[in-house]
């Protein structure tokens, strides 16, 4: 599989029968770009005046054309095409609805017909024929997945590396040669391997076959990927919301999409790989964004770890249900409507029955309300009838806004306020005890009652699992609207009342739910993910695992794997497929030196290229930004993403998750340990820690390291340097 070089003297666009391959390519990229440049002129050029009938429909479709115009830029840094396909099975490419007719066969490969450049979108010439398919087309997907034992019809695969935007080479698997050995691809290495600096970018040049399975599942289908650190969950997610946008765009349109991620800085991290994929439309929140948004709370109160942990029970959804109906009341007295001469009388043990009924139908609190005076409005219209009246449809509607029947629905089925209703349970211990009975302990209600509570809603100082609770509220009193698809990050932390809030989220659409048992690190934490996808809801949903990990090296991932049989036994250990000798440097230093030690290690850090991240406990975060400042070193402030000239930021190891830096810095791993409650969601926070770093670990250590790290744990070393 050789790789072919550039020749640097290259002329610009010379004649296409003489040229060499790599001159051939580089000729169709560059006509692919004018051809790209054509389609975004046709747009431009439109002139909706005389198709729009009125303004409301001109700013409309104006806007369609300009997010269409800004989707047709030809991003000078992104090649417009990263791969190439002959099929040789031709005329019919796996899901392929093109059936060319095949011209003779150009010198190198396919003709040109079974040949597809595959890349980030479509172009196409002024004939309408392709010129490259987008990575999510069915005819793409062998690029990904086929192979020596399965070619899918597939003679040549060709992957293009490019250096600073221009087409430098090219390296070709001929998938159908019995005779060419299969050997990896040192462009896939490469583009692998490359640091990685700033915020998350996309891999679909690099996808692989297991990434890609997960990534085009079907739109209907709920995932769950449990997967160790770096083995590409996210790019997985992000990845298939693009695919899924692709395939159902009209269907998602509608319904939308959303992808969940644990904060701000996590999805400040990841916001720009679906913009470069193209896809403009996708949301992206926490839990609590959606919560608060969707209950008009404001989360200004947080909650000790044991309240938080009830709160947070699958429990409470039923001490909730039933706080929800408390209010409902069996009618004493009948009703009585008065319409002209006559009056129409619904006895009281007719009305129980209409409000057993709707107790017992299951449908929504505010819907049931709804429905109450028309059914008591029937009752009556029943009886005009006996009666030998012929009432019609507004009868019945006008009976039901009949003041008497109004009366009976404010008595029987009070309107509720959720927000109010969650006020009260945390206030009254009375009615927190009377719907919880037989569900918490005494203890419990306890311990999520306020001791001082607030006296109102607006003083209240709700907690993010307040918000939850009320958000749990609403929809039992009206039905949150479900989105077609949700990604959720991070899911292992997660509360079952969360999962919950995502479940009512996505219940007509499906889910991707991503994380890693080992890295939870709430006192909830996830622990089996058959339970998980229960309160999601989606309890059928398959459960996939990536262990290959693209970001950490080897001899890193193994130290920090170290912690695995303490914090999840029975996980699988993630292999590494980057191999960065002496990527881990272990430094012990005496109390004081500490500080000095850890602006050396940053300082180190800086020699070399790529983002560093300075990770510690919490708690040591001011002293050792203050002693960066001593240094004269500059440094970002926690939580902010690296860029080309401030490339070392502070972080906090609680932000820590799912984020990556080229060169990591890590403080005082008994610290990290140390800042949580229990020494299993410490290691796990460590574990995290440990796990962020592209090409170098330095662990810096006064104190004692935790046992499983120290050196001899498990027989080996970790290089102290
Ligand atoms: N197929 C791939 N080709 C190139 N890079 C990849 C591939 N898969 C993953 N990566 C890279 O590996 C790194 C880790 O990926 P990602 O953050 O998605 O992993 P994760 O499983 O979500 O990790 P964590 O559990 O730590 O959050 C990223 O830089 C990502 O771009």
């Amino acid at each position: 599989m050789p790789a072919h070089a550039p020749d640097p003297h290259a002329p610009g666009m010379p004649d296409h029968g003489t040229l060499d391959p790599l001159e051939r390519e580089r000729a169709h990229l560059a006509a692919s770009r004018t051809a790209l440049r054509a389609m975004r002129h046709d747009v431009e050029s439109l002139d909706i005046r005389n198709v729009t009938a009125n303004w409301v429909n001109a700013e409309v479709l104006q806007r369609q054309i300009d997010a269409r115009i800004e989707a047709l830029a030809d991003l000078a840094d992104t090649p417009l095409f990263f791969g190439r396909l002959d099929y040789t099975d031709f005329p019919s490419p796996p899901g392929s609805s093109a059936a060319p007719d095949a011209p003779a066969a150009p010198e190198d490969g396919a003709p040109e017909a079974a040949r597809y450049y595959i890349g980030r979108r479509h172009v196409h010439d002024a004939d309408g024929d392709p010129m490259v398919v987008d990575w999510r087309a069915p005819v793409s997907q062998p690029f990904y997945r086929a192979s020596k034992k399965d070619p899918q019809g597939v003679g040549l695969r060709r992957r293009f590396g490019y250096t600073g935007g221009e087409l430098t080479a090219y390296e070709d698997e001929r998938l159908s040669d019995p005779d060419e050995a299969e050997k990896a691809s040192a462009l896939l290495k490469r583009e692998i391997e490359r640091p990685r600096v700033g915020p998350m970018r996309d891999i679909v040049a690099t996808i692989q076959p297991e990434q890609d399975e997960i990534v085009r599942t079907g739109v209907d289908g709920t995932v769950c990927v449990q997967g160790a650190p770096g083995t590409g969950k996210t790019a997985v997610g992000l990845h298939r919301v693009a695919y899924l946008l692709y395939a159902h765009r009209e269907r998602l349109a509608r319904t939308g999409t959303l992808v969940i991620g644990p904060n701000r800085s996590f999805l400040r991290y990841i916001e720009q790989v679906l913009p470069a994929l193209g896809e403009l439309a996708v949301r992206q929140a926490t839990v609590e964004d959606l919560v608060t948004e969707a209950t008009g709370v404001e989360v200004r109160g947080t909650d000790d770890p044991e309240a938080a942990r009830i709160k947070g029970d699958a429990r409470m959804a039923e001490v909730l249900r039933r706080a929800v109906r408390s209010g409902v009341t069996m009618p004493a007295e009948p009703c009585v409507v008065v319409r002209g001469s006559r009056r129409w009388r619904v006895p009281a043990y007719e009305l129980e029955e209409i409000v057993r009924e709707l107790l017992e139908r299951g449908i929504r609190y505010g819907a049931a309300r709804e429905a109450l005076p028309q059914r008591v409005a029937h009752a009556v219209l029943t009886r005009m009838e006996r009666s030998g009246e012929a009432p019609d449809d507004r009868v019945q509607d006008a009976v039901a806004r009949n003041a008497a029947v109004k009366a009976l629905v404010k008595a029987v089925w009070p309107e509720v306020d959720p927000v109010r209703l969650v006020l009260r349970l945390l206030s009254d211990d009375g009615f927190l005890a009377e719907c919880s009975e037989g569900i918490l302990t005494e203890e419990e209600r306890k311990a999520i009652l306020w001791t001082k509570p607030p006296r109102g809603v607006r003083s209240a100082k709700w907690s993010a699992a307040d918000a939850v609770l009320i958000d749990e509220a609403a929809d039992l009193v009206r039905r949150t609207p479900s989105l077609g698809h949700v990604v959720l990050d991070e899911a292992q932390d997660l509360s079952p009342m969360q999962y919950r809030a995502v479940g009512r989220r996505c219940t007509t659409g499906s889910a991707t739910v991503l994380g890693d048992l080992a890295q939870g690190t709430t006192p909830w934490a996830t622990a089996s993910w058959a339970e998980a996808l229960s309160h999601l809801g989606k309890p059928d949903a398959a459960v996939e695992e990536l262990t290959r990990g693209f970001r950490v090296p080897r001899e890193v991932i193994a130290y920090a794997s170290r912690l695995l049989p303490h914090i999840a036994p029975g996980l699988s250990e993630a292999t590494s497929i980057r191999d960065a000798a002496g990527s881990l440097r272990v430094r012990a230093v005496a109390v004081e030196e500490l500080d000095g030690a850890v602006v050396d290690a940053c300082r180190e850090a800086l020699e070399r290229e790529g983002s560093i991240g300075l990770i510690a406990a919490d708690a040591r975060v001011p002293a050792l930004a203050a002693a960066l400042d001593a240094a004269g070193i500059p440094h970002l402030d926690p939580g902010t993403e690296t860029d080309a000239d401030a490339r070392l930021t502070l972080v906090p190891a609680t932000l820590a998750k799912g984020l990556e830096y080229d060169h990591v810095v890590l403080d005082e791993p008994a610290a990290v340990v140390d800042g949580e409650p229990d020494e299993r969601t410490g290691l796990r926070r460590l574990y995290v820690s440990l796990t962020r770093a592209v090409s170098g670990l330095t662990v810096v250590h006064a104190a004692p390291l935790p046992e499983p790290l120290r050196d001899g744990s498990d027989g080996s070393n970790g290089s102290n340097a």
